[in-house]
């Protein structure tokens, strides 16, 4: 859907301005300094009453820091008085509305928290003795209307961001199940021709038309109805499939009871047809298969790890599944030390090479539960699931012995020693999944900056 640009909002929330007279203004923007706190401890309350909010406002560092960022989030939305004002305000809600996203927090519950708060805003300014008669009408209607505007561009930012991780995330369920999905592959594909072949003997030798192998109960029939259709379901192919099947079974197969096998023109324009859907069939599956390897772009070409698309629906996964199990994951930011080196001295080959083994490397060394990405470059990040901060930094140390022991083969049976830095975090609760990335890229910024070669702690 087209996006209402940054600018064009700022321009409709300056003409809210505009009709306000510069006394009314000063008294809301008093109001809101003044109120603040009340203001802010108001939603506060509110937002907790609800049981399904306070999931996610239940961590600590988020009620610490609510409060704070609320009473400046009032301030600042009353204080723009011209358009200039208003440019990194609007920047301001696209980026609350992204984090909103990113928590996962739905966007009715927002709306019902500025709903609190206009109520208690609007009060408050027909309290105010400054604001009489025609002044506190225009003084509520500019008050609802920023309010409004500010959740207006929070909820287009939230639904853009939204649509984006739905179709990470569906790209993620057909990659995870792709893997399952292509060790089928030759074996439908054989499955669909046993099943023509069948029928053809069947019609050869006479077989009662009652009796002919139905395709949707086939081997193929079940696998495609039961797990292809789910893997590359909402794919035009794979509903060109079942209605294919359909046809087959409801009225092509029947064709052959209406056509006794005394009439040999009917007979071979049914087998043409089933023939031709057979070709069609196989011809989309096809065509889901090439879309099959289209999902391998969901991994890194040269290291086949994951490559970074795929890491905001992974670690929004890994939150919500520590959050039920009261849980906790960790991430091992990964850098080759001066790698740079490496293709200078011996050529880009050597260096794809090393990056390759790197990745053999952090794959052999975790569980089959961890993720591995390469983020670019020479870097990489380890997602190891289900463990603590004290195990995470034991596992990266492990990693870095292993790897600064190891003999990276080159180009002419040549070898390179390398090192590695790694910054570690633990995720500690918090719903937004950058705060646990940014602690484990400073972490590793600092194991860089302090002599590299070296595992270190991230800080919240
Ligand atoms: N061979 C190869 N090189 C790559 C690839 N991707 C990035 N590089 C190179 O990796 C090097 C990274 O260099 P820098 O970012 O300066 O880092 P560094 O030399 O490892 O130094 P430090 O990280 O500071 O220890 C650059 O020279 C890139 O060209 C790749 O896929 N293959």
């Amino acid at each position: 859907m087209p996006k209402i640009s940054p600018e064009q909002l700022a321009r409709e929330w300056g003409r809210l301005l505009a009709v306000v007279p510069n006394g009314v203004h000063e008294r809301i923007y008093l109001q809101a300094q003044t109120h603040q706190v009340a203001l802010a401890s108001y939603f506060y309350e509110q937002m907790l009453g609800d049981a399904v909010v306070s999931q996610f406002l239940s961590h600590e560092q988020v009620q610490e820091r609510l409060h704070g960022s609320m009473q400046r989030w009032i301030t600042t939305v009353f204080s723009a008085r011209s358009d200039t004002d208003l440019l990194p305000i609007v920047a301001q809600q696209i980026h609350i509305g992204e984090v909103h996203a990113r928590i996962g927090i739905p966007v009715h519950l927002v709306l019902r928290g500025a709903r609190c708060l206009k109520e208690r805003f609007v009060d408050l300014l027909h309290a105010d003795p400054e604001l009489q008669g025609e002044q506190a009408h225009i003084a509520t209607r500019l008050a609802v209307g920023v309010i409004d505007t500010a959740m207006e561009i929070m909820s287009q930012t939230y639904s853009s961001a939204n649509d984006r991780n739905s179709r990470a995330e569906e790209a993620y369920r057909l990659f995870s199940v792709s893997q399952h999905v292509g060790s089928e592959r030759e074996r439908q594909r054989a499955a669909l021709l046993a099943w023509e072949n069948q029928l053809m003997f069947d019609q050869a030798v006479g077989a009662d038309a009652a009796q002919l192998p139905r395709l949707g109960s086939s081997e193929f029939g079940l696998w495609f109805r039961h797990k292809g259709a789910h893997a590359f379901h909402g794919s035009t192919e794979a509903t060109m499939i079942l209605d294919a099947i359909d046809r087959v079974d409801e009225v092509l197969l029947p064709m052959f009871a209406l056509a006794p096998a005394s009439l040999q023109a009917n007979r071979v324009l049914c087998l043409r047809e089933l023939r031709d859907a057979t070709k069609s069939i196989a011809y989309h599956l096809d065509c889901l298969f090439a879309q099959n390897n289209e999902l391998e772009a969901g991994r890194d070409v040269l290291t086949r790890l994951l490559n970074r698309k795929f890491l905001p629906v992974v670690l929004s996964k890994e939150i919500n599944f520590s959050r039920q199990r009261k849980s906790s994951f960790a991430l091992l930011a990964i850098d080759i030390d001066h790698f740079k080196q490496v293709n200078d001295r011996y050529g880009h080959e050597a260096g794809d090479m090393v990056l390759q083994q790197m990745a053999a490397i952090l794959t052999n060394s975790s569980r089959g539960g961890d993720y591995i990405f390469r983020m670019g470059g020479e870097e990489f990040l380890v997602l190891l699931v289900d463990t603590k901060l004290g195990d995470a930094i034991k596992m990266a140390e492990k990693l870095r012995k292993l790897i600064e022991r190891e003999a990276f083969r080159l180009p002419q049976d040549h070898t390179l020693h390398l090192t590695i830095s790694v910054g570690v975090a633990a995720h500690n609760g918090h719903p937004d999944y950058q705060r646990v990335l940014r602690q484990a890229d400073d972490a590793l910024y600092r194991a860089k900056n302090s002599g590299r070669n070296r595992v270190i702690q991230g800080e919240d």
